[in-house]
């Protein structure tokens, strides 16, 4: 049974801020891409938006709280015997460990644990039967995803997002909407992919790229590959070599990870700093 004050109900370790606002929960349905696809639902928690999503979809859901659980199958016992519902207990990014959350394609619609939720996004994207990404987040994360090239926010984030598809922010939400508030702003973001890509070094590059944000990409790039493959690059894109990180558009990105990919340095920083001071010791010593 479901305590009736949800405030100190609610166990933070899973970051649980449930949203008790109609109009909210009716925008997120209103922004569903218009096709009959199932969708995956993370954190269901206490069913508000669940119960309108039964509605019109078919809907697996995934919760870790066990509590929460036991209320759901309560709750959603005729849409589960009607077969339009089905509750999958557990941590669900154990459940993507084979790269796919349901083994049909699917949209994911959710108000998302904050502590995991670009994990999750981030899973989702490089899902293949995941169709599109429609997430409650903290207004910044939600903010990285969605900016573009030149904007102050565009990070490597913004530039997977970029790369499988187009990504923007429907609406804010203030947090007077959820029980409890949360202490930031939350907004819902929609990624609709036209495409999946899985590339971890796509990745790393890209953290090499965006490791100091407010320095030049050149000299990020040049912490980790050979500095005259980074300036003939450069100058083959016909680049500025002045240009921050987020000035590049996710094409550039593309080109410069296809011409300079083999030559990653794997090492860190740190450990290529104290191998040249040990080579220097040998030389001096010699
Ligand atoms: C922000 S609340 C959203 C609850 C509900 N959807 C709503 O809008 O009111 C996040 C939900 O995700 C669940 N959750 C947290 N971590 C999870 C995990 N690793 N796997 C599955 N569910 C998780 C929490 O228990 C909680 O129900």
């Amino acid at each position: 049974m479901i305590h009736e004050d949800l405030a100190s109900f609610a166990d933070k370790k899973f970051g649980q801020n449930f949203l008790k606002n109609n109009t909210y929960i009716h925008k997120i349905i209103q922004s569903m891409p218009d096709d009959g696809l199932k969708v995956a639902e993370i954190g269901p928690g206490l069913g508000d938006l669940t119960k309108e999503l039964v509605k019109v979809r078919n809907v697996t859901a995934f919760e870790v709280d066990k509590r929460l659980c036991e209320h759901l199958s309560n709750e959603f016992k005729e849409a589960t015997h009607d077969g339009h519902f089905e509750l999958r207990c557990g941590d669900v990014l154990e459940r993507w460990e084979s790269g796919k959350l349901l083994d049909e394609p699917y949209h994911l619609v959710a108000n998302l644990p904050y502590y995991i939720a670009t994990n999750i996004i981030l899973k989702a994207l490089k899902d293949e039967h995941c169709q599109s990404i429609l997430v409650m987040v903290q207004k910044e994360v939600a903010d990285k995803f969605a900016a573009k090239a030149g904007d102050k926010a565009f990070s490597a984030l913004s530039v997977l997002a970029d790369s499988v598809g187009k990504a923007s922010v429907c609406f804010e939400v203030e947090p007077e909407a959820f029980v409890p508030p949360p202490k930031v702003t939350s907004a819902v973001l929609l990624i609709e992919k036209n495409e999946t890509k899985d590339d971890e070094r796509f990745e790393a590059f890209l953290r090499v790229a965006f490791a100091q944000p407010r320095k030049k990409l050149s000299k990020n790039l040049m912490a980790r590959f050979p500095k005259e493959l980074v300036a003939e690059t450069f100058s083959q894109q016909e680049l500025d070599s002045n240009l921050r990180p987020h000035e590049v558009e996710t094409s550039i990105y593309h080109h410069l990870y296809n011409a300079m990919k083999d030559n990653l340095d794997e090492r860190e920083p740190k450990q290529r700093r104290s191998k040249a001071r040990s080579a220097n010791t040998e030389k001096q010593k010699t």
